[in-house]
């Protein structure tokens, strides 16, 4: 399977309504501190808007939930992975994306045989605190001279301006956030995202 080169991120699935119309085939919905009631029903609103718009959902951190609702993706970072049951993941068909940040967390990763790899923070963000400031298009060259065949997802600072260097440097995908859900018109903005990235 080939995944779409945009890949927005999104914390509800009021988002998804607005923006799966507008041909965003690659999505990751990451909920954070919420109950586990609101959880386990945004993932399953999210599994059916994403199936009747022909759209892959990657559902981040919540593993356990993912299984229960038949989801088929999972996005997990490296604290996430001490934690998940991976034979579990498999043995329930999901694909796995990980995060990494440095050598030691890509040597690990490599390992698991994910299904794609992200790189973060490319540029600086701002939407969570990291020990890293950026990696600079040189390190997304790097990584996936060493990545090979597996996907390699740009993320962090990511905008459509930005994004056609992202992927000449060697990203299969690049992953945003920010650059549309802060935008005074995040449906303009997709659709840009779209123009650029197809
Ligand atoms: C595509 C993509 N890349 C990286 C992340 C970050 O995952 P993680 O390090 O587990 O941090 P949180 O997103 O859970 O705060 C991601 N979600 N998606
Ligand atoms: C969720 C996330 N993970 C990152 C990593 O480097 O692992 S950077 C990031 C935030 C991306 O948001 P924005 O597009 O607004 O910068
Ligand atoms: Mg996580």
């Amino acid at each position: 399977m080939t995944l779409d080169r945009f890949y927005p991120i999104f914390d509800h699935t009021d988002w998804l309504r607005r923006m799966l119309p507008l041909g965003v085939k690659l999505v990751q919905l990451r909920i954070k501190d919420q109950p586990d009631a609101v959880i386990r029903a945004e993932i399953a609103t999210a599994r059916d808007l994403c199936r009747a718009h022909g759209a892959v959902l990657v559902i981040n951190d919540y593993w356990q939930v993912a299984i229960d609702a038949g989801c088929d993706w999972l996005h997990l970072g490296q604290e996430d992975l001490d934690e998940a049951d991976l034979p579990a993941i498999r043995k329930a068909g999901l694909r796995l994306g990980v995060s990494t940040h440095d050598d030691d967390e890509l040597e690990r990763v490599l390992g698991m045989d994910p299904d794609y790899v992200a790189l973060g923070p490319v540029y600086p963000t701002i939407l969570k605190q990291m020990k890293w400031h950026q990696q600079g298009l040189p390190r997304v060259t790097e990584w996936k001279a060493r990545v090979g065949s597996i996907p390699l997802v740009g993320i962090g600072g990511m905008s459509v301006e930005r994004a056609p260097g992202v992927l000449a440097a060697g990203a299969d995908i690049v992953s945003v956030v920010t650059d549309i859900t802060l935008n005074a018109d995040p449906e303009a903005r997709v659709r840009q995202w779209v123009e650029a990235t197809r």
